[in-house]
C-alpha cells in the first residue's frame, strides 16, 4: 500500500471506528462492506452535470463500476487514465438524467468518489445568469455560494458534531487551475435552489439583491459533502440561459441543453487541460477540513 492509499485507509478507519469497535450502522448493517478500498490514489473526479453524461472518450483503459455506499448505490462511474492520471467520471443525475436535482443521492455520490480514491473533484454545472453581464455561453468558476435548498441530506455528520469551515467554500488551488485553463469568468456567487421548478421573478430579484451571480439546483450539498470528506472541489459553471425574467419569455430546458451542447467541446478542452496541471499532492487546506471542526467527545447516538 503506498503512502496515499494508507492515508485513505487510515482516514476511513478513523471515520468508521466506534468506541466499542462495532462497525454496525443504525440499520444494523455491517459497515465493513463499505470500508474504503482505494482503486487509485490521487484520482481526479469529474461530476458531470446537465448535458455532460460521458466524457470518457477523452481517456484510455475505461472501466465502468457502480459503488456500494452506506447511503445507497452510486450511479455508474467510468474510471480511466488521462495523461497517465487516474480519473473517475460520474454523471451526477445518473444514466438518462434519471434523477432530478432534489432526488439526487448526494451523499452516495460523494462517498463513492471518496471510496474510489478521488481526492479532487471538478464539477460541471449548467446555470442561469442573474447578471446581464454574464451571458449564455460564458463559463464561470464560482468562489462562493448561497444555499436555498430545503429537503436534502446535506451532511455526513448526523451522529457526531462536526462544523466544517466554509470561509473558502471552493478549493482555491483547483479554482486557480480551472481559471488558467480556459476563457472563464473567474469569480461569482452560485445560488442553489431546491428545484425542480425554475425561479419566479421575485426570487430572481431577491437572489440578485443578495449578491448572487448565477443560479442552479445541484451545487449544494455536493460542495459541502466533498469538504466534509476533506476532498478538494471546484465547479465549472456553463451559463446556459438568463434566469427567468432577466430575459423576456418562458424558460425551457431545450435552451439549456442546446447551449451546453454548443459549449461541450470547450468544456472538455478545459477539463483535459486542467487535469494535466493538477499536481500530485495537495498544498491547500481542504485535506485538513476536519481539523478544528469536530466537537471533542461528541458521541454518536449508535454508540450509546
Ligand atoms: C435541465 S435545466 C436544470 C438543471 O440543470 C442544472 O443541472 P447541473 O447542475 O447538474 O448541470 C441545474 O442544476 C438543474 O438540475
Ligand atoms: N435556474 C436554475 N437552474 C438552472 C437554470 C436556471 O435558470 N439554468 C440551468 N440550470
Amino acid at each position: 500500500m503506498d503512502n496515499h492509499s494508507y492515508i485513505h485507509f487510515f482516514y476511513f478507519f478513523k471515520m468508521n471506528h466506534k468506541k466499542n469497535n462495532s462497525f454496525k450502522n443504525q440499520s444494523g448493517k455491517d459497515r465493513n462492506q463499505y470500508k474504503i478500498m482505494v482503486v487509485d490514489a490521487d484520482m481526479i473526479g469529474i461530476m458531470g452535470g446537465t448535458g455532460v453524461y460521458e466524457i470518457v472518450e477523452m481517456g484510455e483503459d475505461i472501466e465502468k463500476r457502480v459503488i456500494e455506499t452506506p447511503y445507497g448505490e452510486s450511479p455508474e462511474i467510468s474510471t480511466f487514465k488521462l495523461h497517465d492520471v487516474p480519473v473517475a467520471f460520474m454523471p451526477r443525475h445518473a444514466k438518462g438524467h434519471a434523477n432530478p436535482p432534489h432526488m439526487i443521492n448526494y451523499r452516495a455520490n460523494i462517498y463513492a468518489m471518496k471510496k474510489l480514491g478521488v481526492d479532487q473533484i471538478i464539477a460541471t454545472n449548467a446555470v442561469g445568469s442573474l447578471d446581464l453581464a454574464v451571458k449564455p455561453g460564458d463559463f464561470l468558476i464560482p468562489n462562493d455560494f448561497i444555499d436555498f435548498t430545503k429537503t436534502r441530506q446535506f451532511t455526513f455528520y448526523d451522529h457526531k458534531t462536526v462544523h466544517v469551515d466554509v470561509t473558502e467554500p471552493y478549493c482555491p488551488n483547483l479554482r486557480d487551475i480551472l481559471i488558467s485553463s480556459g476563457d472563464v469568468i473567474g469569480e461569482g456567487v452560485y445560488v442553489c435552489t431546491e428545484g425542480p421548478r425554475f425561479e419566479t421573478p421575485a426570487e430572481v430579484e431577491m437572489f440578485r439583491r443578495l449578491g448572487g451571480t448565477v443560479v442552479g439546483m445541484t451545487g449544494l450539498p455536493e460542495a459541502v459533502l466533498a469538504r466534509e470528506l476533506e476532498m478538494c472541489y471546484a465547479s465549472i459553471c456553463t451559463v446556459s440561459n438568463y434566469a427567468t425574467s432577466i430575459a423576456p419569455g418562458k424558460l425551457t430546458i431545450d435552451e439549456v441543453f442546446e447551449i451546453v451542447e454548443t459549449k461541450m467541446k470547450d468544456l472538455r478542452t478545459m477539463v483535459v487541460e486542467a487535469i494535466a496541471k493538477i499536481p500530485s499532492g495537495r498544498s491547500c487546506q481542504c485535506k485538513n477540513a476536519l481539523n478544528g471542526a469536530e466537537v471533542e467527545n461528541s458521541i454518536e447516538p449508535e454508540d450509546l
